[in-house]
């Protein structure tokens, strides 16, 4: 089939790809240059495990091309997805701007059926909004269906390949179909493609997110419950997570959610509620916990160093919003960095991917290391704000050695309190004793 894929982002270029490689022939448009340039060249312009392969056989293949232009992207694809942002407007709601215009513009070139397909994460309604903005101008027939994406930064190639479900949101046959037929190789291990109406699949989305973002939040009250009573959060999560209606995933607590869709989806719906008139609560403190979660760890930092951050120096391992990923949207890093710079404090930060996108937002105001090791020389203590695998099993020894004390601030709860107490180090957790302190 003949695909396009209106932005190439996160989701745009990994639906882009991964579609050429069941053998449709895709073009996926951009309007950044530099990026479609970078495409053009080879080069993927987002660190996502696995994709570079995947990437590199469709484009030799002839079957995965990039362009600028929006006219070149329409007259090819017989569906054409819309994986545009939808950023956080000023009130909390869904920026439907990139969608809309976009959308105007198809209604305006295309001359023949087409099947308009949003991927992007969007409110109750929008499907119905696209269709009039095409409506407007189009001179042929076309369906727009709402298929929201649920794939993962860090396993996107994966979630993509092997879905647990696809979402597909339409009332026309005809659309219907096609979709069925494009998704069909996607779904061969028996996992489901539900079809329902428009509005229902756009708010699976966001009542997905915003559950999966509760669960989070509900764990993280417990962890700074499980501190107040001396109770352990992993002894906790394992009880509750082993009862099959609850779940082992997402129990995982920490300093917060970040990442460019928990927070701004949150609030979006929590908006969208309110524009109907109706108040949602849970969400309302979800937002505020996370919110506060973040910083979670300042109070213990400052309180370690009597406080008196200024002139102190803080390794800091993890940049990103989540391990697998560059991405630092709404990261928990930032929120700590911001809070440790206010205090006075100077930070030497190590993060395998992010460091470029960190360099963008804090200029020279860090010291930016090469190697996880290097971010502890003579530094005053190590804090942890992404579980990347490789701080999983440091070397003690030297991290001792280089530390000038061995105080270790944990954002996501990766070592054993029981090893770090007898290793000699001053280790603060979530929701977890903290040793030797
Ligand atoms: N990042 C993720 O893991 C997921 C994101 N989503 C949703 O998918 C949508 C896209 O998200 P991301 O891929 O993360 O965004 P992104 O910001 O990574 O990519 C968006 C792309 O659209 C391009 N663009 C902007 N205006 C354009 C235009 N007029 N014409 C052509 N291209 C244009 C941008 O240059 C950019 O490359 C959002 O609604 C998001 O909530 C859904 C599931 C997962
Ligand atoms: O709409 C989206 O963009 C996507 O949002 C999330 O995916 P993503 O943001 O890539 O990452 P997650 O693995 O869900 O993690 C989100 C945040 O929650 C945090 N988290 C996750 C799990 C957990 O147990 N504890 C926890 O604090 C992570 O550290 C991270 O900051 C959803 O998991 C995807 O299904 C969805 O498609």
């Amino acid at each position: 089939m003949k695909i396009s894929v209106i932005g190439t982002g996160y989701v745009g270029l990994v639906t882009g790809t991964c579609l050429a490689e069941t053998g449709n022939e895709v073009i996926c448009v951009d309007i950044d240059e530099s990026k479609v340039e970078k495409m053009r060249n080879g080069i993927v312009p987002i660190y996502e495990p696995h994709l570079d392969v995947l990437f590199e056989r469709n484009i030799k293949a002839n079957r995965l091309k990039f362009t600028t232009s929006l006219d070149e992207g329409l007259a090819h694809g017989d569906i054409i997805f819309l994986a545009l942002p939808t950023p956080e407007d000023e009130d909390g709601s869904a920026d439907l701007s990139y969608v809309l215009n976009v959308s105007e513009e198809i209604g305006k070139k295309i001359k023949e059926y087409k099947v308009i397909v949003d991927k992007s994460t969007v409110p109750v309604g929008t499907a119905e909004k696209v269709h009039k903005v095409i409506a407007k101008n189009a001179s042929c027939e076309f369906d727009v269906v709402s298929n929201p994406e649920f794939l993962r930064e860090g396993f996107a190639v994966d979630d993509f390949l092997k879905p647990e479900r696809i979402v597909v949101g339409s009332s026309s046959e005809r659309a219907t179909a096609l979709m069925k037929k494009l998704y069909n190789p996607f779904v061969r291990s028996g996992n489901p493609i539900i079809v329902m109406d428009e509005k229902s699949a756009e708010l699976t989305k966001y009542a997905a997110n915003s559950f999966l973002a509760t669960k989070i939040t509900f764990m993280n009250e417990i962890a700074n419950y499980c501190e107040k009573v001396g109770a352990d959060v992993d002894m906790v999560r394992a009880g509750m997570g082993t009862d099959s209606r609850i779940g082992k995933r997402f129990l995982f607590p920490g300093i917060g959610y970040g990442g460019s869709c928990f927070p701004k989806d949150v609030k979006a719906l929590q908006k969208a509620g309110k524009d109907e008139n109706y108040d949602f609560k849970i969400l309302s403190s979800v937002i505020e916990i996370n919110s506060s979660q973040k910083t979670i760890l300042l109070p213990k930092i400052e309180n370690y160093f009597k406080n008196d951050l200024k002139g102190k120096t803080i390794a800091i391992w993890g940049l990103a919003f989540k391990p697998e990923t560059d991405d630092i949207r709404e990261a928990p890093s930032i929120d700590m960095m911001d809070a440790l710079l206010d205090k006075g404090a100077k930070l030497k930060v190590f993060d395998p991917e992010a460091i470029p996108n960190i360099e963008k937002r804090f200029g020279d105001k860090l010291n930016y290391c090469e190697s996880m090791y290097a971010a502890l020389d003579n530094a005053d203590a190590l804090l942890i704000c992404t579980e990347w695998s490789i701080f999983r099993t440091p070397d003690y020894g030297r991290l001792k050695q280089l530390l000038k004390n061995p105080v270790v601030f944990d954002g996501r709860n990766l070592y054993n309190v029981n090893d770090m107490e007898t290793e000699g180090f001053t280790y603060v957790s979530v929701g977890r004793k903290t040793v030797n302190l």
